[in-house]
């Protein structure tokens, strides 16, 4: 079939299941050749393409709602809503958003990005539905790993208590981006596995009364359907004494078994889970044999040998650099421990857990049990590193404030994925961790200005001892590899001056270093000379620097990569009105007052100006209203 001319699922309503393994077929094949092209996440997807079309099949989007977890497996249900001309586009600057989005189509009635929110949106979509007296289902679909979020077992709690009409989908295929941890998985583990248990008849008169009416009709569906129910079990009942009807587990590439349920739990009263089981990188050996999560998002690839596209022996990534300085760390220090939620194939962590097996844990997606967790084991005499992203971190604000910051607990956070992100777009840029970290009391924020400072960095980090200590550091790789020299401990709220000039002070952090030494050489050659400061530490400041040129009365452009509001430069700002350096020309280079989407760094980068070229306008700018105050004054 020829994807492109699907405009809306409704075509599916008469296919036929042979017909339907032709269309699994042709949407598998145009995953693998397109996602080859592009990169993306081509294992969660090849894992729902039978699920995502028994769903459009069985339901009427978007008037039945679609809610997908974490969403990056809603490409089939993109293909199937009409947008597979746009493939080609995927996760590309003003191409096609690799999540659900509303402004795309009506079938995205939902955006994810962030995992576990799918079920507290369908809980308030159902109560609208309610209130609205209205009648359309809602399906939420999320993951096994999603399914380990605290938000998800708080709405599953709500849900339960409600008892309002929905149908939760559990894809459950052992997978998160890494293999999957914790109780939850290892009693969906016990599911997928449940020997033939006798299920009681009263059982099925039990699951029969949820059926208004129908009931007792439904006793040949109910026999039909009598396979899957031999695994209600005990920890199957988990979610029966949560107040779900619980069905499954059922095979999530079967047609058959699918239809089945899916028309079965369409007739059940209140909330139902659907316990499918499906094969992460289904029809694509490379992606369905990868059991570390090298197939979860990737970038293009040969699709013959399953290589992927991309400059071997570069230099390392950023999360290289800072994991194998920590490892170090923990050679020296028996209380380094680090934690990550769900992440330790982004962030780099396989060597320090396979060294440190006792000192390593994965708390699966729980940012907020993470940072406590952290908080609790430094006020028991360890030095938690939490590994985490700045995005995801802010999943875990109160936990900083509360359980962190205000006890004044040594914890460590190496903050990684800083900045913009690219191609996952507006739920993963790490623009606003200075704004949420910098007006904590006790916390130390720190981002360095290459990978030799970046392991000088983490140094710091470990042998800081006064309370909370962040380190930020962006996506992608360092400029090149550490070199083998011993790093000294940096002083807290250094500065450093990186060229001399008298112009224009720039105030620098991180990734706008470099931008910003690019215009200083430009200008050089118009006379213009440019005092480029690293500043380090965005809290905190290094005063003594500040104080001295502001009393030189040199004009500051402060360029940051995290927004304006509240950023590194609202800090020199209100410390220039504390100390009453009011006389001083100051301007801010920052990400803008909305979200960024999808695209290139260097893209999106140039789209909101934070390039060498706009420091250089800025710089003249203020050399120009400067000679211009010089000659009022004058
Ligand atoms: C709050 C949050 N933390 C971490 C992530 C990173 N992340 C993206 S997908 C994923 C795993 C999701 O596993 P699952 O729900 O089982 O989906 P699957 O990929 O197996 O289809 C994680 C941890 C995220 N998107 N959101
Ligand atoms: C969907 C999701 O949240 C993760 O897959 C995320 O895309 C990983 O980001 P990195 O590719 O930066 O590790
Ligand atoms: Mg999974």
């Amino acid at each position: 079939m020829d994807l492109g001319k699907i405009q809306h699922p409704g075509f599916l309503k008469d296919m036929q299941h042979g017909d339907l393994e032709k269309l699994a077929a042709d949407i598998r094949h145009f995953l693998i050749t397109n996602i080859a092209k592009t990169g993306g996440h081509i294992g969660p997807n090849l894992g729902v393409v039978e699920l995502t079309l028994m769903l459009h099949k069985t339901f009427s989007s978007p008037e039945d709602k679609f809610l997908w977890d974490v969403g990056h497996q809603a490409y089939v249900h993109k293909i199937l809503t009409g947008r597979a001309n746009q493939f080609g586009t995927l996760r590309q600057y003003k191409g096609l958003c690799g999540f659900p989005k509303r402004s795309e189509s009506e079938h995205d009635v939902w955006e994810t990005g962030h995992s576990s929110t799918s079920l507290s949106g369908a809980m308030g979509m159902a109560a609208a539905r309610d209130i609205k007296n209205a009648n359309y289902h809602i399906v939420p679909i999320i993951g096994d790993g999603a399914l380990t979020g605290g938000m998800a077992l708080e709405a599953l709690n709500h849900i339960g208590h409600e008892k309002r009409k929905m149908i939760v989908v559990l894809n459950d295929n052992e997978m998160s981006i890494a293999p999957n941890v914790g109780a939850m998985h290892n009693m969906l583990g016990r599911l997928r596995t449940a020997g033939k248990y006798k299920w009681a008849k009263e059982e099925l008169e039990y699951l029969l009364k949820k059926i208004p009416v129908m009931g007792g009709k439904l006793a040949s569906t109910a026999e039909r359907v009598k396979d899957s129910l031999k695994y209600l079990m005990v920890s199957g009942m988990f979610f029966e004494e949560m107040g779900f009807t619980y069905l499954g587990p059922l095979d999530g590439h079967s047609f058959e078994e699918l239809e089945d349920h899916l028309q079965y739990a369409k007739k059940i009263d209140g909330p139902v889970l659907l316990h499918v089981v499906t094969k992460k990188g289904k029809g694509y050996t490379p992606a369905e044999s990868d059991s570390i999560g090298t197939w979860h998002g990737t970038g293009p690839y040969k699709i013959d040998s399953g290589e992927f596209v991309k400059p071997v022996n570069g230099p390392p990534a950023w999360s290289k650099v800072v994991s194998d300085e920590i490892i170090k760390g923990a050679e020296k220090d028996k209380r380094v421990a680090v934690i990550t939620p769900a992440m330790p194939v982004g962030s780099k962590l396989e060597t320090f857990a396979d060294l440190y097996p006792e000192r390593f844990f994965d708390v699966g997606i729980a940012e907020q049990h993470a940072t406590t967790m952290a908080a609790g084991m430094a006020a028991d005499g360890m030095k938690p590193v939490l590994s985490i992203y700045s995005t995801f971190l802010q999943r875990a604000y109160d936990q900083l404030v509360h359980d962190v910051a205000r006890q004044n607990l040594n914890v460590f956070l190496t903050i990684d994925r800083c900045g913009l992100v690219g191609a996952d777009g507006e739920t993963h840029q790490g623009v606003f961790d200075v704004s949420f970290l910098r007006h904590l009391p006790n916390m130390v924020v720190m981002m360095p200005k290459d990978e030799n400072e970046g392991q000088a960095m983490v140094k710091t980090g470990l042998a800081y001892e006064d309370g909370p200590i962040a380190m930020r550091f962006p996506r992608g790789n360092a400029a090149a590899a550490p070199t083998e020299d011993e790093k000294d401990i940096i002083p807290i709220g250094s500065w450093e001056e990186l060229t001399e000039g008298n112009d224009v002070a720039v105030l620098a952090v991180g990734t706008m270093i470099q931008p910003a030494l690019e215009a200083a050489a430009t200008l050089r050659a118009e006379n213009i000379s440019v005092k480029v400061i690293n500043a380090r530490f965005i809290k905190p400041l290094d005063e003594a620097m500040l104080h001295k040129l502001c009393q030189q009365g040199t004009p500051l452009l402060t360029v940051e990569e995290t927004v304006l509001q509240g950023g590194f430069g609202s800090a020199v700002l209100e410390f220039m009105e504390e100390h009453e350096h009011r006389d001083i020309a100051i301007k801010r280079m920052g990400v803008p007052d909305r979200f960024i989407e999808h695209g290139s760094p260097k893209e999106l980068l140039k789209e909101i100006g934070l390039t060498s070229t706009n420091i250089a306008a800025q710089i003249r700018d203020l050399c120009k209203s400067e000679h211009q105050n010089h000659q009022q004054r004058a």
